[in-house]
């Protein structure tokens, strides 16, 4: 039976992803004696396990979908409540659950994540992909599918239209190239043979999970899942799996690109309309390919370039929203532009006695010129941590300095089966137009490129097993002048190393 919602707890988290499970971890170290209250809408928690410092800033780590028990379990004075908070009365310091419940905190954590944001909500052809039962959906859909559009330009949209096989993808982006949120369009060109090549390579040995969805039940009539609020999914979320449209080739991706989605229409609807869609293109370069389909499909989407086309389904990876919904009614937040709660150097929000770390929150401290906010599951465990190291800090009275996970931007993930890691101000974001941009490429193998300022190196994207990152790391982080190495900084035959480690 589920226990009951104490009457009051000094430590309050709300979330069981990685940024709330990280913090209450970090507290119940920190305070053996106390009980700390986690209380999560999930069935299950995430967990970080085998944690690997790479070097100063890149981290790695597995993460584990476990049940809330086995959290008990390692830390005996944690307590999980398996429940959505409805409501929060921040001056009364009261939370209240889906029951009516409420628990009073002296220090509350809110890591409630984000949710898809998601265009075309309402249809029902459309579907986000965020935690197991959206995957879930999505691939019992796939498996019947014979042709689907994916939207968006983004993390998953990249992992997507890479995996996917046996199934025409169309992929519209806004943008002239793919990847805009980790990527210039020269590391996207560097990439886009990947897409058309056979997958004949072994996935690289890559320690994290891997999710199975097996078990659940989708419902009957339409492709989205229920709306229920799961964890994040994470790195390698699709290899549990089976990503397969109903044809027997490899891939098939169309990009449509500088457009969006004007209209979608069901199939009974644009019969109406008698207008005409167009068949899969041939080649990405050939437009004249493009002739009407004779086929209908459940769907069809208009794109601002004009084009119609009709598919299956579609997905809108087009980016999340902090889910902060549940904790305003009443409650007087600073919200960031991009609606998530802000938060000081100390993780602390707008509100007395109230935190938040991972997606959910705004980092709205000055920055270091290295680093900005990405909504990363490296970001969840970092701000997770530092937030309860700020809670005891403020518990205790002492004063604290700001965590160094923070002076560097560093994520190191995996795009079309190559290592990709990005330093600092990877794409130039928010630099001065002085800035110079110095690349190395070898097709099929790496992708180099500095940003430099000033003779400083400002960050990095490498793409391939380029070996260079932690040498990177230093130069950004000690921004050395390196004005007198001049093109040499990338010179294969010069061992960087040698001057720098
Ligand atoms: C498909 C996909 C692939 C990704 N791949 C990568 C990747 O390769 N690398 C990377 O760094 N990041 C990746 N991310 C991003 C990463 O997963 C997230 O940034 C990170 O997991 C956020 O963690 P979080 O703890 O802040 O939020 P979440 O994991 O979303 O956890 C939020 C928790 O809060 C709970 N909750 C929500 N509302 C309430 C409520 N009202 N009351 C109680 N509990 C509530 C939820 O049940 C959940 O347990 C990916 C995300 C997705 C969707
Ligand atoms: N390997 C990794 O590091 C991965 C990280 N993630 C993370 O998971 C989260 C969710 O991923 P994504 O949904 O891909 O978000 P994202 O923020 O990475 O990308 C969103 C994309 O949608 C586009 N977009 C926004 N509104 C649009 C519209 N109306 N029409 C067309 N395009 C629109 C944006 O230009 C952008 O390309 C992100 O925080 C992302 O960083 C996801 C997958 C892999």
């Amino acid at each position: 039976m589920a226990a009951p919602l104490p009457a009051r707890s000094r430590f309050v988290v709300v979330g069981g992803g990685i940024a709330g499970v990280t913090c209450a971890e970090r507290l119940a170290t920190e305070f053996p004696s106390e009980d700390i209250l986690l209380v999560t809408a999930s069935p299950v928690i995430k967990a970080v396990t085998n944690f690997k410092q790479v070097s100063k800033t890149l981290e790695e780590f597995d993460v584990e979908e476990q049940p809330s028990t086995m959290l008990e379990k390692r830390y005996p004075n944690i307590k999980v409540i398996e429940s959505g908070v409805k409501q929060l009365k921040s001056q009364e310091h009261k939370i209240f659950t889906e029951d009516g419940k409420h628990c009073i905190y002296e220090k509350l954590c809110l890591c409630a994540g984000a949710k898809p944001k998601l265009i075309f909500e309402e249809n029902p052809y459309v579907l986000g992909i965020r935690d197991t039962d959206s995957a879930q959906a999505f691939q019992n859909n796939l498996a019947k599918a014979k042709r689907i559009a994916v939207v968006g330009n983004g993390g998953i949209a990249l992992e997507l239209v890479y995996e996917i096989e046996g199934c025409e993808v169309l992929w519209a982006i806004k943008d002239k190239a793919i990847g805009n949120t980790f990527f210039d369009p020269g590391a996207a060109e560097f990439l886009i043979p990947k897409l058309t090549a056979e997958k004949l390579e072994t996935a690289i040995a890559c320690k994290r999970t891997k999710y199975t969805t097996e078990g659940s039940e989708k419902e009957e009539g339409s492709v989205a899942a229920a709306d229920k609020l799961g964890t994040a999914l994470g790195p390698d979320w699709h290899e549990g799996l089976h990503l397969k449209g109903t044809k027997e080739f490899s891939h098939k991706v169309h990009i449509e690109t500088l457009c969006e989605i004007k209209k979608i229409y069901l199939q009974q609807e644009f019969k109406q309309l008698q207008k005409t869609s167009l068949s899969f293109p041939k080649d990405n370069s050939d437009n004249q390919n493009a002739h009407p389909d004779e086929e209908l499909w459940p769907v069809y989407m208009e794109l601002t370039n004009g084009k119609i086309y009709g598919c299956d389904f579609i997905v809108s990876a087009t980016g999340v929203v902090p889910n902060v919904k549940p904790f305003l009614d009443g409650n007087n937040f600073a919200l960031g532009e991009d609606g998530g709660l802000k938060v000081d150097k100390h993780m602390h929000s707008s509100v007395a006695d109230i935190y938040a770390a991972g997606d959910i929150c705004t980092a709205s401290w000055e920055p270091s010129p290295v680093w900005q906010q990405m909504r990363l599951w490296t970001q969840a465990r970092q701000m997770g941590w530092y937030a309860a190291k700020c809670i005891v800090a403020d518990f205790l009275g002492e004063s604290i300095d700001m965590d160094f996970s923070f002076e560097l931007f560093a994520h190191v993930t995996k795009f079309f089966n190559y290592k990709v890691v990005l330093l600092g101000k990877y794409n130039a974001q928010g630099l001065d137009l002085d800035h110079e941009l110095m690349l190395r490429c070898t097709k099929g193998q790496e992708y180099v490129k500095v940003v430099m300022q000033n003779g400083r190196m400002m960050g990095a994207v490498l793409i391939g097993e380029t070996d260079l990152e932690e040498t990177f790391e230093n130069l950004i982080l000690n921004q050395m002048d390196l004005s007198a190495y001049g093109e040499d900084l990338l010179n294969p035959n010069v061992d960087i190393e040698d001057y720098f480690d």
